[in-house]
């Protein structure tokens, strides 16, 4: 492990979903301490990847390695639904997560970093939407993984805490932690990413700095970049394999 070797490198990827192939030939590479995201359109292939990335499926070809410290965590994930078993307090969830990695005094430090504090003793099936979101993006922190991974981060919460969110993954890479997201908010993208890959139809079509892309396409605006380099309408989601 070097200081200038990625943190997780991704080689030849492909995916299929029985006989639907929905990822094809991707490579990337997570730098350590940065804010790498994945912008596309619905159904491009973002969630699948960034699964495979997390760890937490086997993609059908290709080769997924690990360049990170030997840590209890090596990998924070928010899923795109994050769920949690009901009957809990917040604070009891994620005592429980930090429980499984050893770092029990985690759990108000974590809750308070998302602005969830004051819902510590609420249960969890007594919160709504974005605040669930907020206690995975808590959960994701547990045990200070080198790499988070974060799926829509900023879905269904209202625009204070959507920016909230992204500032704190932004504060998080700043600290030295890789984070990988996915996201449609192409301002707050814009706004802390430092790598952006778009994927359209399980390919990345174009790859960079926001800066780069945006004078790669002389555009004043990542939006501008995405219209461009999404080719075809982008009014109808494009269905990968049969339509169903
Ligand atoms: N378990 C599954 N079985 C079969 N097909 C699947 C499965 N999960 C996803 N797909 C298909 O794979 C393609 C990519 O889905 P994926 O969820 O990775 O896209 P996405 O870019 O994350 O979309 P969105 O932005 O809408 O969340 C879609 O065509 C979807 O229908």
């Amino acid at each position: 492990m070097t200081e200038t070797q990625p943190i997780l490198e991704a080689t030849g990827i492909d995916h299929d979903y029985g006989t639907v192939s929905v990822l094809q030939d991707i490579s990337l590479t997570v730098p350590r301490g940065s804010v790498t995201a994945i912008i596309g359109p619905n159904g491009a292939g973002k969630t699948t990847l960034i699964r495979a990335l997390a760890g937490l499926h086997e993609p059908t070809e290709g080769e997924i390695t690990y360049h990170g410290p030997e840590t209890a965590r090596q990998i924070g994930y928010l899923p795109q639904h994050p769920a949690f078993r009901p009957g809990f307090t917040c604070r009891e969830t994620l005592q429980f997560y930090a429980s499984l990695v050893g770092d029990d005094d985690a759990a108000m430090e974590k809750l308070a970093r998302v602005g969830l504090e004051d819902a510590a003793d609420r249960n969890v099936e007594a919160l709504s939407g974005g605040m669930t979101r907020l206690l995975g993006v808590a959960q994701a922190t547990i045990g200070d993984p080198p790499i988070i991974v974060l799926d829509e981060p900023g879905s269904g919460l209202d625009p204070g805490m959507s920016m909230h969110v992204f500032d704190v993954a932004s504060a998080l890479a700043d600290e030295g932690v890789s984070i990988l997201l996915t996201s449609h908010d192409l301002e707050l993208v814009e706004r802390i990413a430092d790598e952006v890959f778009v994927l359209s139809d399980g390919q990345f079509v174009q790859h960079g700095s926001t800066a780069e892309l945006r004078a790669r396409f002389n555009a004043d605006s990542l939006w501008s970049v995405y219209e461009n380099a999404i080719e075809g309408d982008l009014d109808t989601v494009r269905v990968q394999g049969e339509h169903a």
